[in-house]
């Protein structure tokens, strides 16, 4: 007999195949006879990127729930409210989402990551640091009991937190924080104090308005002695009336870019005061008598929400992100028609353009390749973390680089990439209608948050030094940079078979190769009488080249596995076409870095340029179902350029209808403006 799950799964698929079919009479005919073309069944395809088939069913039906909640779905169009319009109705659903939570009981916490990403798309809930930060903070910084007493608290929503870290003069330079917890033992209480402005916390999410408590970071006071930062549970408003606690000072910081749909806040402390055992104490304690205790060998063990978000994000936000994005121009350049190719011919798809598939087709590729690399990482840090549990941290200084690193440059690729295919869309990718500015902003701020992408490419590259030196002295090294110990090929084994084994080879050879120089470097900078700090900035920009090095290989290396895992035949072809274009691309856009020493020969490089090119061919005959593959619903896209039946002028034109500035018929402001204008010499017509 079917479980209960089982049963609402094949009653997903059967609901989809009908849901499939209905949409396939009514498809844009481009559309239909790039479908028909495919070699390829984009369904394989879809069960790899999600992991198996199951994880696709479980997924589409999880997304479906949230489909069918009105309250989710329906509403006023995003484009046309005000920010606070935004926040409120963001709020709105955040509350519906929690009873959803409640009412589906859903146990795996990837089943709430599912129906959140499509109750919100391209936003992020006023809520959302509550199980992001707060609620991963207090189990991973809590002891048992406080684990005990606060984490059903919030999981029942009876508290709603959030992160409070960064403050108005540095969120980069942690331990510049200013914000102090100075302990008294007479009362047993910490104080919490802003004693600049510059230690005014600024940006946490959800502070501004919506939370009632917050993880606090401050420097820990004992005894006269500053300890470094540490976590505390603070309350920040009234559970009754839900104003700011006497003592504290709270609002928001006013708009952004983007980001409108959450309240990024700013809070100070007047000496408040909160009791002892609100300092989160499994890596460090204080006790009663004011007596400082350090517990954990790692004493960044305190980083781990941000270690967390960093790992998460690679897929969540910059392969989900830039997927979207190709999955709109991709679609968009299949439907559009424009100019000529051939006289007296039909105008061409733009998707025929070379010039439009190059700017397309590696941001294809690049999108799988982080898609991959980000479950990768996501597995990792859950790996790690379980290990770190049971009080070994050994791999933490890997994962803290890798996910530094990787985060870093996936983000910047996608923020990019995402603008390249705002390009690409010419006038109507400018349009709010696109969709594309809306997941523009999305992304674009992890570039910063989370650890600003510069400073976490040096944090990565911190560790590839460190890790040189070792295999220098001898060390065999494991994990990521186990190929700093080993013997690299001095010349490229690329041939015009472009194996993937000679690929990953080329990007191990120039990790390695930059690691090493930027390490003799920075000894040489030493040597001529440069302190080490000077020396490591003097250094940087080639530390954070070799950072992005490192990473690059690491996506390379885990796009490869993917391909060489697969069974089906024509999934593994396109796979292949894919990796081959994201590492070909690579050493084009990098080139100097390939041939440096001489790696590639002039008559590889030759080989690389044609190569990339005949790819673009091979790819522009599956585009449209390599991003049909990703399988991201219409609403989740909110992109009328990019809907899956491609019918985008009908809609553009029903859209632009309902804005509001064309009700009604004359505005306001005409009598108001222009109609004052318009008749001041009315006499003299
Ligand atoms: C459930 C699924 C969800 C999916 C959705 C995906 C995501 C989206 C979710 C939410 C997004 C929504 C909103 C956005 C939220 C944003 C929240 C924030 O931004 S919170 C604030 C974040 N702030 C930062 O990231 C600050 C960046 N700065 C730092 O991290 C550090 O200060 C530093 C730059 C790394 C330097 O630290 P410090 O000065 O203390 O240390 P050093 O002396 O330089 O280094 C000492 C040593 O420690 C190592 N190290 C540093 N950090 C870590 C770490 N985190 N873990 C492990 N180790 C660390 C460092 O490398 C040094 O090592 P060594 O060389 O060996 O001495
Ligand atoms: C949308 C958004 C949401 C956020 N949410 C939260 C939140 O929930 N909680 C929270 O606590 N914080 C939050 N933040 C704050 C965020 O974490 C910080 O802004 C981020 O860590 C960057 O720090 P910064 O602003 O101090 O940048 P800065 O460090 O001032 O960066 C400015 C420039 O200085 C350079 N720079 C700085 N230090 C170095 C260095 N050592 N070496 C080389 N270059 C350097 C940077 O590369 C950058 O070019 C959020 C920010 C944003 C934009």
């Amino acid at each position: 007999m079917p479980s209960v799950d089982e049963e609402l799964v094949s009653l997903s698929e059967y609901y989809f195949s009908i849901l499939y079919t209905v949409i396939m009479a009514n498809i844009n005919p481009d559309l239909q006879k790039e479908r028909q073309n495919g070699t390829f069944e984009v369904e394989k395809l879809t069960n790899v990127l999600d992991g198996d088939k199951f994880v696709t069913d479980r997924r589409r039906y999880v997304e479906s729930l949230a489909l069918n909640e009105k309250e989710l779905t329906d509403g006023p169009d995003y484009n046309f409210m005000s920010r606070k319009e935004r926040y409120v109705n963001s709020l709105r659903k955040a509350v519906h989402f929690l009873k959803c939570c409640n009412k589906y009981n859903f146990e795996n916490p990837a089943d709430v990551y599912m129906f959140e990403r499509t109750a919100f798309p391209n936003e992020v809930s006023p809520i959302g640091l509550h199980s992001a930060m707060f609620i991963p903070t207090l189990r991973g910084q809590g002891t048992k009991e406080q684990i005990e007493k606060w984490v059903p608290l919030a999981e029942n929503h009876q508290i709603i937190g959030t992160y409070v870290q960064t403050e108005l003069g540095h969120g980069t330079f942690i331990r510049g924080l200013e914000t102090t917890a100075t302990y008294d033992p007479k009362t047993e209480e910490f104080i919490l104090n802003s004693p600049t402005l510059t230690s005014t916390k600024w940006w946490p999410g959800g502070l501004g308005k919506t939370c009632n408590y917050a993880v606090v970071m401050a420097l820990l006071y004992t005894d006269g002695k500053n300890y470094g930062m540490h976590p505390f549970i603070v309350q920040l408003r009234s559970l009754d009336t839900h104003e700011a606690l006497p003592g504290l000072a709270i609002g928001d910081i006013g708009p952004k870019f983007g980001y409108d749909t959450i309240d990024n806040g700013f809070l100070r402390f007047n000496h408040y005061r909160i009791p002892r055992m609100n300092m989160l104490m499994k890596s460090a304690q204080v006790l009663e008598d004011g007596t400082y205790i350090k517990s954990t060998k790692n004493d960044k063990s305190s980083y781990g929400a941000m270690v967390f978000i960093r790992s998460v994000m690679i897929f969540g936000v910059a392969a989900r992100g830039l997927a979207q994005a190709c999955t709109i121009a991709i679609r968009y350049s299949a439907v559009r028609r424009q100019s000529e190719l051939k006289k007296s011919q039909p105008e061409p798809q733009i998707l025929d353009y070379q010039t439009q598939q190059y700017k397309l087709f590696p941001l294809l590729a690049s999108a799988y390749a982080m898609w991959f690399t980000g479950l990768q990482i996501r597995d990792l840090y859950f790996t790690v973390n379980y290990d770190i549990q049971q009080g070994d941290t050994e791999r933490l200084p890997e994962l803290h680089a890798l996910s530094s690193g990787l985060k870093s440059i996936t983000t910047s690729m996608a923020s990019w990439g995402i603008e390249r295919c705002r390009l690409a869309c010419g006038g109507h990718g400018y349009s709010a209608a696109s969709g594309l500015p809306k997941i523009y902003v999305n992304v674009s701020p992890a570039c910063t948050y989370e650890g600003e992408n510069t400073v976490m490419l040096l944090q990565c590259a911190r560790y590839l030094m460190k890790a040189y030196d070792a295999a220098k002295n001898g060390q065999k090294l494991s994990g990521s940079v186990d190929y700093l110990s080993e013997r690299i090929s001095l010349r490229s084994s690329i041939t015009s078979e472009f194996s993937l084994a000679s690929l990953v080879d080329a990007y191990k050879h120039r990790a390695a190769r930059m690691t090493k120089e930027a390490s003799e470097r920075l000894g040489r900078l030493q040597a001529c009488g440069n302190d080490p700090e000077d020396a490591w900035n003097l250094n940087s920009v080639v530390l954070t080249k070799v950072a992005e090095a490192h990473c690059h290989y690491y996506m390379v290396l885990v796009f490869e596995s993917i391909v060489e895992s697969v069974e089906d035949d024509g999934v593994k072809e396109v796979l292949k076409q894919l990796c081959q274009l994201f590492a070909l691309f690579g050493i084009h856009e990098n080139l100097g870095d390939f041939i440096q020493d001489g790696f590639l020969s002039n008559e590889q490089m030759v080989l690389v340029k044609q190569k990339e090119l005949s790819l673009l061919s091979d790819i522009r005959r599956n585009a449209v179902l390599l991003v049909d593959a990703f399988d991201i619903s219409d609403h989740l896209l909110g992109s009328i350029l990019g809907r899956f039946d491609g019918n985008v002028y009908e809609n553009l034109f029903e859209w632009a209808k309902t804005s509001p500035l064309n009700k009604p018929e004359v505005q306001e402001s005409y009598v108001k403006y222009l109609w004052p204008l318009l008749n001041q010499n009315k006499s003299k017509l």
